[in-house]
């Protein structure tokens, strides 16, 4: 059934997501069906997005309004949740209140009543910094601990520009943070027909470290779809993309195409070691996510405090593969879209005490930097994704 306005939309997403499924995903493939005008879309946006940044603090403050929040169908939770967030966000009561207490009438009109009375009485309330942030518990903790603060963490709770890499010249664009690298302000569109990549900053950065020349054969392990590969292949390089998904490939080859790029795709599980090698070597390794919690609200919540340690173990088995691969004199570049020590600077540790024929390489990082020395953390500010990145160089090989 087709909803009938911005707020039944988020209403029915929030559920879809509280059952498992992914934000980003649920909303791009509602808002491409629906023709709506760009400000209802963009109001879409705003409250599902927002809500979730937010979830742990909006639930503090509807806390001493509900006896049993747990008992509420979860449709009039949800509904109080967003219109904790209108609240939160400043709108005034008379345009916040009735529009959502219409939208529980739709599915449970005998709270009405309830919702009615909730959101009216929403109160400021000092809360703790893990809450204010919606951080959960342990990861707010261990990111204190970390990283000597936390309050790094509000830049995922604000919206980001939409960042583009430029493999055309295309007029008008706003520069971003680096060169190709650029923001958009218009609707959604064909980006690869127009030879532009939806890409944070961050990400492409990593590409960059390897310092790829013309002609020069790189390999790009753990590659997706190859974003970081059509960067390398517009530098010139030849670049092989590894990776266990075929279906993220595929979509990968046809986006290069559209671009204009050559990328040559190999299917394989790099915990098993590679038939070849080369100077430069790039490991986007898979992760635990937690520097893109601004584009995937709900991750944090569904997170768990093995979590990192356990991808530190796949990582480090990746990172042997991919050091195998890196011939004498190359360079490695390992990168995660992740702040967690475990897969920053942990795998690093771990590596380099196995691996002594490998050396760190300093970083010139251009972006705000969490922490640095062995590696570099990007602090997730100005719609930065928060990123880890190694630089090493093989100085023999005594492996
Ligand atoms: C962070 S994503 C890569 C993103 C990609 N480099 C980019 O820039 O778009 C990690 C990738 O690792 C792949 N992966 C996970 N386990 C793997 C394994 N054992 N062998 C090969 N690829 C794996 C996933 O399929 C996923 O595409």
């Amino acid at each position: 059934m087709r909803p009938a306005s911005p707020r039944a939309l988020a209403v029915r997403i929030l559920l879809e997501v509280e059952r498992g499924g992914r934000a980003q995903l649920l909303l791009d493939r509602a808002l491409d069906r629906l023709s709506w005008p760009e400000r209802d879309r963009a109001y879409a946006t705003h409250l599902v997005y927002g809500t979730l940044r937010r979830l742990r603090l909006l639930d503090f403050l509807l806390e001493p309004l509900l006896e049993r929040p747990e008992k509420l169908p979860r449709e009039v939770r949800w509904v109080l949740r967003l219109g904790a967030w209108e609240w939160l966000s400043g709108k005034a009561d008379h345009a916040r209140v009735s529009p959502w207490v219409e939208e529980a009438k739709r599915t449970h009109p005998r709270l009405a009543g309830l919702v009615n009375a909730v959101l009216r009485r929403l109160e400021p309330r000092e809360a703790p910094e893990c809450v204010r942030l919606s951080l959960p518990e342990w990861l707010c903790e261990a990111w204190r601990a970390f990283f000597g603060q936390v309050a790094f963490a509000e830049g995922f709770n604000e919206p980001a520009p939409l960042f583009l890499t430029a493999y055309r010249s295309v007029e008008g664009l706003r520069p971003g943070p680096l060169p190709d690298s650029y923001i958009w302000e218009g609707p959604k569109t064909d980006f690869s027909a127009l030879g532009l990549q939806p890409q944070n900053p961050a990400s492409l950065f990593a590409a960059m470290l390897l310092e790829s020349s013309p002609g020069e054969r790189v390999l790009d392990l753990c590659g997706g779809a190859g974003l970081k590969a059509f960067y390398l292949a517009a530098k010139g390089a030849e670049v092989i993309s590894y990776d266990l998904n075929p279906r993220r490939q595929q979509a990968g080859e046809k986006t290069a195409r559209k671009l204009g790029l050559r990328v040559t795709y190999r299917t394989q599980d790099l915990t098993e070691p590679l038939s070849e090698k080369a100077k430069k070597v790039l490991l986007d390794a898979p992760c635990t996510g937690t520097g893109t919690f601004r584009s995937h609200p709900e991750l944090r919540y569904r997170l768990a405090p093995q979590d990192p340690g356990r991808m530190a173990q796949l990582q480090l088995k990746l990172l042997e593969t991919a050091a195998r691969a890196t011939e004498e004199g190359g360079i490695l570049v390992y990168s995660v879209c992740t702040l967690t020590e475990e897969e920053g600077e942990g795998v690093a540790r771990a590596f380099l005490a196995r691996h002594s024929e490998f050396e760190p390489e300093p970083i010139a990082c251009p972006f705000p930097v969490l922490r640095s020395g062995l590696g570099v953390y990007v602090a997730p500010e100005g719609g930065l994704d928060g990123f880890y990145y190694l630089r090493l160089r093989k100085v023999n090989s005594r492996t």
